[in-house]
């Protein structure tokens, strides 16, 4: 039953020869309860707050529970929406004002208990210089589309204002390049969940020592996600520029993308209650006579996971700006090295 389904799409056979090649047995992509990747609350003592700051000796505990004005754009997506509820969830000011083209019932979005104005993206430069006379201290979070990046992040750095770029896709050169020339504080990065940032620092530290390590091994890799989802994966392209300096040939459009929801579901092991948001990634390596095979696999289901790493990203920023940092761009492995991921 499987193959018949297999056999109705091309990608999906191009997944399945993959296996059969290397002879691996029927992938279970979650061998952990889905559960664990589900929206769930973080324990208390991991956030710093104002009430415990001063133990009973009088001496600072923790540091001071932050709290600043966050405007996350655009509210009206997927993940835009996640980072708005973790953040008033964390106790960050949620600025009530988004931008998106998509028309909303009187204009306004509930976010929380809260009513976010939505304006049209190309009332942005108009609009948002008032609301950094309303809040001066006030970060941006962009979340919007592969082609709004660059764009957006001219807008961010005229407008000399700080930006968490969770935005994958746009031409990342640029994106660099127009941030470090603009000298704002910012925080860009394809992928924001702790783990899966932690496997990408260790991809870079083995990589950085270990270059051409895996010099002729052959390298296939596999990203599903939501049919939504317009880019190839930021991430996966973080991953394999690693492989590259392991010395693996791989050109980017040589990775299989999945999109088609049966496909998800039946070869990929998708739960069905995440086509909607998911994100099932897998690199295989062979060595050249085929006697030796590495495989990585990270699978998230739903934002959770992003959603808090954007807010520890923000806080982060914030801090550096507070604190005058010299250094004003970041990835998420500066936030994650300096211990500011919950
Ligand atoms: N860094 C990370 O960890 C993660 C990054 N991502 C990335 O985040 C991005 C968004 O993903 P997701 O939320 O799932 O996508 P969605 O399609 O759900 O949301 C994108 C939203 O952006 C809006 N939008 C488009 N253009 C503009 C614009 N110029 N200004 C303001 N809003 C705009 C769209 O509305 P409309 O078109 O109507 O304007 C839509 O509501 C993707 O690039 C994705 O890869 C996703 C997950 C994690
Ligand atoms: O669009 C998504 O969903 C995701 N995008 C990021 C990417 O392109 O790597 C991160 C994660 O894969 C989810």
């Amino acid at each position: 039953m499987l193959s018949a389904t297999i056999a109705a799409h091309p990608a999906a056979a191009a997944a399945i020869t993959l296996r059969q090649r290397h002879s691996l047995r029927p992938r279970q992509p979650l061998r952990v309860p889905i559960g664990a990747a589900a929206p769930r609350r973080r324990m208390e003592t991991a956030r710093p707050s104002v009430v415990n700051a001063v133990a009973s000796q009088g001496v600072p505990a923790v540091p001071p529970k932050l709290s600043f004005p966050i405007l996350v754009n655009s509210c009206t997506g997927k993940m835009g929406k996640a980072v708005a509820e973790a953040a008033v969830s964390a106790g960050l000011q949620l600025i009530p004002v988004s931008f998106s083209a998509t028309e909303v019932p009187d204009g306004k979005l509930k976010i929380c208990d809260r009513e976010i104005r939505i304006h049209d993206p190309s009332e942005s430069e108009k609009i948002l210089p008032s609301i950094m006379e309303e809040y001066p201290d006030l970060i941006i979070v962009d979340y919007t589309v592969p082609d709004a990046v660059n764009a957006n992040a001219e807008l961010y750095c005229k407008l000399g204002l700080p930006v968490v770029m969770g935005t994958t896709g746009g031409d990342r050169q640029l994106l660099h390049k127009t941030v470090q020339d603009a000298n704002i504080y910012a925080v860009i990065s394809p992928q924001m969940g702790k783990q899966v940032v932690a496997f990408l620092a260790a991809m870079e530290i083995m990589a950085g020592q270990f270059p051409d390590a895996f010099s002729g091994y052959e390298l296939e890799v596999m990203e599903s996600h939501q049919a939504t989802k317009l880019d190839v994966s930021g991430t996966a392209k973080a991953v394999i520029s690693c492989f590259q300096k392991l010395g693996v040939s791989f050109d980017m459009d040589e990775v299989k993308l999945v999109r088609d929801p049966e496909e998800q579901v039946n070869v990929v092991g998708v739960p069905e209650e995440h086509l909607e948001g998911h994100a099932f990634h897998m690199y295989h390596l062979t060595s050249p006579d085929g006697t030796v095979s590495f495989e990585f696999q990270h699978n998230i289901c739903g934002r959770s996971i992003y959603a808090e790493g954007t807010v520890d990203a923000a806080m982060f920023l914030y801090t550096k700006i507070q604190s005058g940092a010299s250094k004003k761009l970041y990835d998420m492995i500066d936030v994650l090295r300096e211990g500011n991921m919950r």
